[in-house]
Order: structure tokens, then sequence, then C-alpha cells
């Protein structure tokens, strides 16, 4: 092995103190905590470990915790009630849906009932329309975790070949927004995408977001390349990337492990995005030097 580890546990124990300080900073001008809610659907084993975990780091970063908790057959109609009566309570200044929901639930409209001033997930369509074009705005928390970790390894990133693989709303399309507005070349890779070993072969900076554990193998990579894992598949109760770590590793450059590389950022950047989101509402300025 010769790639270097990329601690990402570390990196985020650091951001979730920094939000922490401009967390208290923030109660003492505005006169109360900033506050994240948390709707859950259902009991999926997964999703309820990290709505917890969420929960848990939300309060040691002196902010408020609010977690909604839903059977799995509540309707459409009850979750919109749900997610309006949040965005007009003033103590929350963040919403997290968590995804997936129960098939018989619209998502996409689920989403959009988020007030955009609230949406610290950046999934809405203002979010996602505000990133497209640009605009400063609520960025989603797992490719801006990657986006940190990346410009802390490597420091500028212009004019970088970069390979998204996978297209979701959540992870792979925002990432190639953000690495486009990094100044990488971007390629966005999915399922239909033909000899994808030959696109990840010309790539300097691979993300992987593909939900298939080992996918990406090292033969594939540019030696040198700086690899960001985002997968989390549980694999006989062992959580593993979407990349081959050991093959990865011999070619790689520097490398994300899973677990304690992209997983603990998503965490930290969506503390970090619930703090942006309150300090806008409020009207109170956010020492960006500090977070
Ligand atoms: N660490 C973290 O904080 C987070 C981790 N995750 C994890 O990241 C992974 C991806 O999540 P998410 O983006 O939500 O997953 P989705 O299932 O929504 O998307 C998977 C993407 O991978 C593409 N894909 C599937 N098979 C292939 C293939 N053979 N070759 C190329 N591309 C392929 C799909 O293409 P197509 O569009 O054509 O179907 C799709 O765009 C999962 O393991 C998930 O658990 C997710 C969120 C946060
Ligand atoms: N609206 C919405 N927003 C999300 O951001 C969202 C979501 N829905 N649905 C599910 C996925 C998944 N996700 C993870 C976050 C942290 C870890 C994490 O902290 N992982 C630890 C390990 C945790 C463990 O041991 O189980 C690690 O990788 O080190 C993992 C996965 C956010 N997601
Ligand atoms: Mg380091």
């Amino acid at each position: 092995m010769s790639a270097e580890i990329i601690d990402g546990k570390e990196f985020a124990a650091a951001l979730r103190a920094r939000v922490g300080e401009a967390a208290t900073a923030f109660e003492a001008a505005a006169g109360r905590k900033a506050g994240l809610a948390v709707v859950l659907v259902g009991d999926d084993p997964a999703s309820t470990v990290y709505v917890r975990s969420k929960g848990k780091a939300t309060v040691a970063a002196n902010m408020a915790s609010f977690e909604h908790r839903l059977p799995a057959d509540t309707d459409q109609a009850t979750l919109v009630a749900l997610v309006e009566q949040l965005n007009a309570d003033d103590a929350v200044d963040g919403i997290l849906v968590q995804l997936p929901l129960p098939k018989h639930l619209d998502e996409q409209a689920v989403v959009a009932a988020i007030d955009p001033a609230k949406d610290v997930d950046g999934l809405t369509p203002v979010s996602a329309g505000r990133l497209a074009l640009g605009i400063d705005g609520l960025v989603p928390c797992t490719p801006l975790g990657c986006l940190l970790l990346l410009q802390d390894q490597i420091g500028d990133l212009s004019g970088m070949d970069a390979i998204v693989i996978g297209r979701s709303i959540l992870v792979g399309k925002p990432m190639a927004a953000l690495l486009t507005a990094a100044n990488c070349t971007v390629t966005l890779a999915h399922s239909r995408t033909r000899d994808l070993a030959h696109h990840v072969a010309r790539a300097d900076i691979v993300v992987a977001a593909v939900g298939r554990a080992g996918f990406v193998k090292g033969e594939w990579l540019k030696p040198g390349a700086t690899v960001i894992d985002v997968g989390i598949n549980r694999v006989d109760g062992a959580l593993v990337g979407d990349v081959e770590f050991d093959s990865a590793a011999s070619v790689a450059g520097a490398i994300t492990p899973v677990p304690g590389g992209v997983g603990p950022m998503t965490i930290a950047c969506l503390l970090r995005n619930t703090l942006t989101a309150a300090h806008r509402r409020a009207g109170v300025t956010l020492d960006e030097a500090l977070v």
C-alpha cells in the first residue's frame, strides 16, 4: 500500500468543534440556539442509527435537535403538514427529511415543501437551481464534505481532471457541480457509461458514489490519483465503500477509508449548513473564517 489515508473522521471532528464555537457565539448574539429538525419516516435500522448520531452531534455542537419519527404508513398530507409546521417554527433553522422515504410517498413533493431558507440538505429545487447557476445557497452535505477533504488534501483544484461515478440528486450531481465550480474538468459517469475504466484512468480525482461494494478497482486508477469513496455498503456485517480499498490504495496517491472518511464529513457539514442557515435567518453575520 502506498496511498495516504485521508482522515475524514479527524477533519470532521475539528470542523464540528469550530461549528460548536460559532454556535455558542450565535446563541449569545441571537438569544436562542440554532436548531435542526430531522424527520424520519419508518424504522429502517441504518437510517435510525444515522438520525441518532446526528442528533447527538447537534447537541454536542450547542444546537437544538428536534427529532420527528413517523410510522412507515404515514400519508403524504400528514408528512407535508409536518414539514409546513417546521417551516413556520422560528426555533427551527434546518430541516432534514431522511431519504429514501417509503415507496407510497412522493419524495419530490415532500422535499419541495421545505422552505429553501431551511434546506440544510440542499435538495430543494431552489437550492439545486442556485448551485447549478452559481448563486450562493445551501449545498448538499455529502458533496460539500468531499470538496472540503479534496481542498484540504490537494489545495487548488483548478485544471484537474475529475470523475464522479453516480448521478444521484443527493450526491453525484451536486458533486459534479461543486467540482466544476472549483475549476475541475468533470466527467459525470452513471450506469449507462461506456468503458468506465477508460474514463477513470484519465482522472486526477475520483469520487465514487455508486452504492456497490468494491465496485471501483485499483487497476482502473491513474497512479497518484486522489480517491474519495462515498459508498456505505454493509457486507457480512461490516461497512465497506464503493472502492476496492486494497487494490486502490496500492495505486492511488490518497484515499478515504470507509468507515472514517466521507460519512463523518456529511454530519459535520449538516451542522455547518444549519449554522449558516441560522445566521441568515436571524440576520446575524457569521464569521466565515471560523468555519
Ligand atoms: N457517506 C455518506 O455520507 C453518504 C453515503 N451514501 C452512499 O453512497 C452511495 C451512493 O448513494 P446515492 O448517490 O444516494 O445512490 P443512488 O442509488 O441514488 O445512485 C447510484 C448512482 O450510481 C450509478 N450506478 C449504478 N450502477 C452503476 C454502474 N454499474 N456503473 C456506473 N454507475 C452506476 C447509478 O446510475 P443511474 O443514474 O444510471 O441509475 C446512479 O446514478 C451509497 O452506497 C450510499 O449508501 C449516500 C449518501 C451519503
Ligand atoms: N436527506 C438525507 N440526507 C442525507 O445526507 C442522507 C440521507 N437522507 N439518507 C441516508 C444517507 C446516508 N448518510 C450517511 C451519513 C453519515 C454516515 C456516517 O457517519 N458513516 C460513518 C459510519 C457509521 C456507522 O458505523 O454505521 C462512517 O462512514 O465513518 C453514513 C451515511 C446520509 N444520508
Ligand atoms: Mg492530514
